[in-house]
């Protein structure tokens, strides 16, 4: 498979050394110097591209995929703002589009186990929910997006909570979620139940990038040759040995 990398910082570099360990070709690295490069590449010479970059650049690099006819895996945070009318021009492109806010197995496992725990605490409104999310010092966003799907997750289970906030205060209808900087951590997230006299939490470490990369690699090699948007829970049925 000829795997374009948009985006050539942590993410990038790791896709690339698994990639090249299963045996696809990398068809370009595309940094934020080198953009023009892209106008070399035909369709023809893009399998699919795998997009890790900056919250600013996002929009424009996966436009500028689907505009080509390159199915696109997307992994960058902090932009998804603008996710609707992606997914739109996705559609009329006849193209291909993943995205997730997370790709790494474990962390998609967590998703579920979230939402399972949000449903049976609903019945126990002593118990108060909040979220601690940490990464490296590099990190531009605030709160990660994989905090984001945790929160939107507890949200639609729990009626009284009706929004998230990235703030320390406590707010009744809200999900606080606290993110920390320190570092080089690759993303630690912790979900907690806090009463007056206790606490549960459940709480994903990723020890190093190899999940998020090896996750967003199988994404790409499982989206070559569809039409439509997609993301994890797509993916997640139909694969077992990663
Ligand atoms: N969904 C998931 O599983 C994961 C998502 N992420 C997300 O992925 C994104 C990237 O993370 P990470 O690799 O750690 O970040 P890095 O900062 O290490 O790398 C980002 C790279 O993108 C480059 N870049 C900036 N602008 C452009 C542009 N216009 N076109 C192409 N490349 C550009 C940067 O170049 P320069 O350094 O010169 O600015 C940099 O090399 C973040 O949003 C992060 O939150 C990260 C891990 C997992
Ligand atoms: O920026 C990172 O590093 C990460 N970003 C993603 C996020 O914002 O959730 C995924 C992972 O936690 C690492």
């Amino acid at each position: 498979m000829k795997i374009l990398l948009l985006g050539y910082g942590k993410m990038g570099k790791t896709i690339e050394q698994i990639a090249l360990n299963r045996g696809h070709e990398i068809a370009g690295r595309i940094d934020v110097n080198n953009r023009a490069d892209l106008d070399a590449l035909g369709k023809e010479d893009v399998d699919v591209a795998i997009e890790f970059s900056s919250p600013e650049a996002a929009l424009d690099n996966v436009r500028d995929c689907l505009k080509r006819g390159w199915p696109v895996v997307c992994g960058t945070t902090g932009w998804l703002e603008h996710r609707t009318e992606i997914e739109e021009l996705c559609r009329q492109q006849h193209g291909a589009f993943f995205y997730a806010s997370n790709y790494s197995i474990g962390v998609n496992l967590f998703f579920r186990l979230n939402k399972m725990l949000a449903r049976f605490m609903k019945g126990y409104p002593s118990y108060h929910v909040s979220m601690t999310e940490v990464h490296h010092t590099e990190k531009k966003d605030a709160p990660s997006g994989t905090a984001i799907t945790l929160a939107e997750g507890i949200i639609e289970q729990i009626p009284t909570k009706k929004r998230w906030v990235n703030d320390a205060d406590s707010q009744p209808d809200a999900v606080m979620i606290e993110s920390l900087r320190e570092g080089t951590v690759p993303g630690t997230h912790v979900v907690r139940y806090d009463s007056e006299v206790d606490t549960i939490e459940i709480k994903h470490v990723a020890y190093s990038r190899q999940g998020f990369a090896l996750g967003a690699l199988t994404a790409g090699e499982w989206l070559v040759g569809k039409e439509g948007v997609f993301g994890m829970e797509d993916l997640l049925g139909e694969i077992s040995n990663v």
